[in-house]
């Protein structure tokens, strides 16, 4: 389980998060929405243990980040949408690196992702598309069946079809391991179809969480119009 308690972390006024409570179920899927700058990376980064709260608890299966960063990574998937890999090896190379290093990763799962992504991982990584490069990150991220997978727009700017092996990744992680996930992202789409509770944060606050209904996107985009819509000036 995933439990957040009066997270706070203050860069300047309404600049960061503030008083955020959430808690995620094990084996749930939780998309987190906001518009750019409301502070979704800063609370991805402080789940990590990237960067140290002001003050709030974060506990992940009962260990936190902040104390325990190590032990958090050992069970802990994580993808951003920029993602940086070492340009001069090859995709196969890199995944073997990752492999090696770390606990439980399993090499006919990543044989079996690189069969889904349908990607030549024999090319070095810096003549990679972008999506060769985000498959390439999401194998890396789940090649151990993560317990924890925390997701920082990671499908941005791909194609549907590579949109649509990514939620079948995520269900089946959640369907076979019991993978419990954090999505922030910009595609309502994604979140309406993986997420079973969502949350809106605005000017790092949690301002607004709700389960997903069947039909979710339009559930979202008209929360996220009211909470969010200003005047336009033209
Ligand atoms: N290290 C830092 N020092 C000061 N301010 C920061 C720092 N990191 C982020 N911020 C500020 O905190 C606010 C929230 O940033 P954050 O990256 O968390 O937003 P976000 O919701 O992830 O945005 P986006 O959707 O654009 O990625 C922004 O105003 C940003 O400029």
């Amino acid at each position: 389980m995933v439990k957040i308690s009066n997270l706070n972390k203050k860069y300047s006024e309404n600049i960061g998060n503030f008083d955020i409570n959430l808690t995620i179920p094990d084996g749930k899927v939780y998309g987190i929405i906001g518009p750019n700058g409301a502070g979704k990376s800063t609370m991805i980064r402080q789940i990590l243990g990237f960067i140290r709260p002001d003050s709030g608890e974060i506990i992940i299966n009962e260990v936190n980040p902040v104390t325990n960063s190590k032990k958090l990574m050992e069970f802990t998937g994580y993808v951003s949408g920029e993602v940086s890999l070492y340009n001069n090896m090859t995709g196969i190379k890199y995944l073997k690196l990752v492999h090696g290093l770390k606990k439980d990763a399993d090499w006919d799962f990543v044989e079996l992702l690189l069969k889904h992504f349908d990607i030549n991982a024999n090319q070095k990584i810096k003549k990679m598309s972008k999506g060769m490069k985000q498959k390439i990150a999401l194998i890396c991220a789940t090649m151990n069946k993560p317990k924890f997978l925390v997701l920082d727009e990671p499908t941005s700017g791909l194609d549907p079809i590579m949109q649509e092996q990514f939620n079948d990744l995520i269900r089946k992680l959640q369907k076979d391991y019991g993978t419990t996930v954090l999505i922030c992202s910009h595609i309502f789409e994604e979140v309406a179809k993986l997420c079973s509770q969502v949350g809106f944060i605005k000017d790092g606050r949690l301002i607004e969480e709700f389960e997903v209904e069947k039909n979710g996107i339009d559930q979202i985009n008209e929360r996220f119009k009211k909470l969010y819509t200003k005047e336009s000036v033209l």
